[in-house]
């Protein structure tokens, strides 16, 4: 699955764009600022609804317009279509229906994105390195969104009890019990694709030349206490989450946990071999997608600010294995073309575009 079309208009600083990519590699350079990861940002909001990189789509929209248009269409036949209004609000369309959820959209275009942000995994907050795993149960298991639902009304309302002040205990009772049915399922579907996450990243790590990133230890945390149950923990901690106002133990807490030699792997790993563990970790999440659901599409941005030559090359390899597609941008053109030269057919001959104040033109 691929996107064959893109056509984008009022978006940040491009005015109008109409592209027809291309199956492997498509290219995007040009100087700071010229609307590179805008192309980017426009793949990510038609897979999503939103942009990665603003929370108000009014600052997607190009200053002074009403509205921007994202339309992509598919190799699989979809058409996909989101506008947004400066005023707030818009639509959403596949095949010129009105969209069900954004999770309908994550399912017809999986995306990978890697920019800076996605370098930082290892350093930042639990809710990171969880939502790449979710990502991957997402596209894995068909009954995990159901599943992580169930468990979201279960948490809220054992939260809104807790924050009453006045402990309901029987109250508490049948939202923990339920809490904990759901839980059980989420972890379950969570640990089964662990399994073959972790499997896929050490397979990937083991073809590096030797260096710490051999010892990293990726372990699955389920966001309660190993010898107790869910059921157990919550009981013991309800005088505690009543002072605190909200739960503090179950899948919401869950985590991936990186370590060498029982160190935590940011304390040991250099900056070039955390990025490394994470392009794993991203190419790995592709593979186990790719195989049960569809192969994702990259959006790499400026993969030469991140990876020295050699590692980008690696990273090349390990993409053209287990992605449908690939976006990718760099301010020089060769540069950023030379890591997927060496790579097969169709991956070594990119669809190169300039992008120039916002004027995308496509390279013979
Ligand atoms: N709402 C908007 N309306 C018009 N222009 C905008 C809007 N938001 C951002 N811009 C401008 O659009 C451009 C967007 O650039 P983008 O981040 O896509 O560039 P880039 O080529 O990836 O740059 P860099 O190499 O610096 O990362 C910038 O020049 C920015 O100032």
């Amino acid at each position: 699955m691929a996107l064959n079309r893109l056509m984008l208009s009022q978006f940040r600083n491009i005015h109008s764009a109409d592209l027809t990519l291309g199956e492997g590699v498509n290219l995007f350079y040009g100087a700071n600022g010229s609307g590179k990861t805008s192309v980017l940002e426009a793949v990510h909001m038609l897979a999503s609804g939103r942009s990665f990189r603003s929370r108000q789509h009014q600052s997607v929209i190009q200053r002074g317009s009403e509205r921007l248009t994202v339309f992509g269409r598919l190799s699989t036949g979809f058409a996909v279509g989101v506008e947004r209004l400066t005023a707030g609000g818009g639509q959403v369309r596949i095949n010129q229906s009105p969209a069900e959820s954004s999770s309908q959209l994550a399912s017809l275009l999986p995306l990978q994105l890697i920019n800076s942000d996605s370098f930082a995994a290892l350093e930042g907050g639990p809710a990171v390195r969880r939502r790449l795993l979710d990502w991957t149960v997402f596209h894995v298991e068909h009954s995990y969104l159901e599943a992580l639902k169930g468990y979201q009304i279960a948490l809220r309302q054992r939260n809104a009890l807790l924050r009453r002040g006045k402990i309901d205990h029987s109250q508490l009772d049948i939202w923990e019990r339920r809490l904990v049915v759901q839980a059980d399922i989420v972890d379950q579907l969570r640990r089964r694709v662990f399994a073959d996450l972790l499997a896929q990243t050490e397979t990937l790590i083991a073809g590096l030349p030797a260096s710490p990133l051999a010892d990293v230890v990726i372990r699955y945390r389920r966001g309660w206490r190993q010898e107790a149950t869910l059921g157990e923990s919550l009981l013991a901690s309800r005088d505690n989450d009543l002072a605190q106002g909200h739960t503090r133990a179950g899948p919401h807490r869950a985590d991936l946990a990186f370590s060498v030699a029982g160190q935590p792997a940011q304390a040991i790993l250099s900056r070039g071999q955390q990025k490394m563990l994470v392009c794993a970790l991203r190419t790995a999440m592709a593979r186990v997608v790719a195989q049960s659901h569809r192969p994702p599409v990259f959006l790499i941005d400026d993969l030469p600010a991140e990876l020295d030559a050699e590692h980008q090359r690696v990273f090349a390899h390990w993409v053209a294995d287990s992605a449908a597609q690939v976006l990718v941008t760099g301010i020089e053109r060769d540069v950023t073309c030379q890591p997927w030269l060496t790579l097969g057919s169709p991956w070594n001959q990119p669809s190169v575009f300039h992008v120039e104040h916002g004027r995308i033109s496509a390279e013979s």
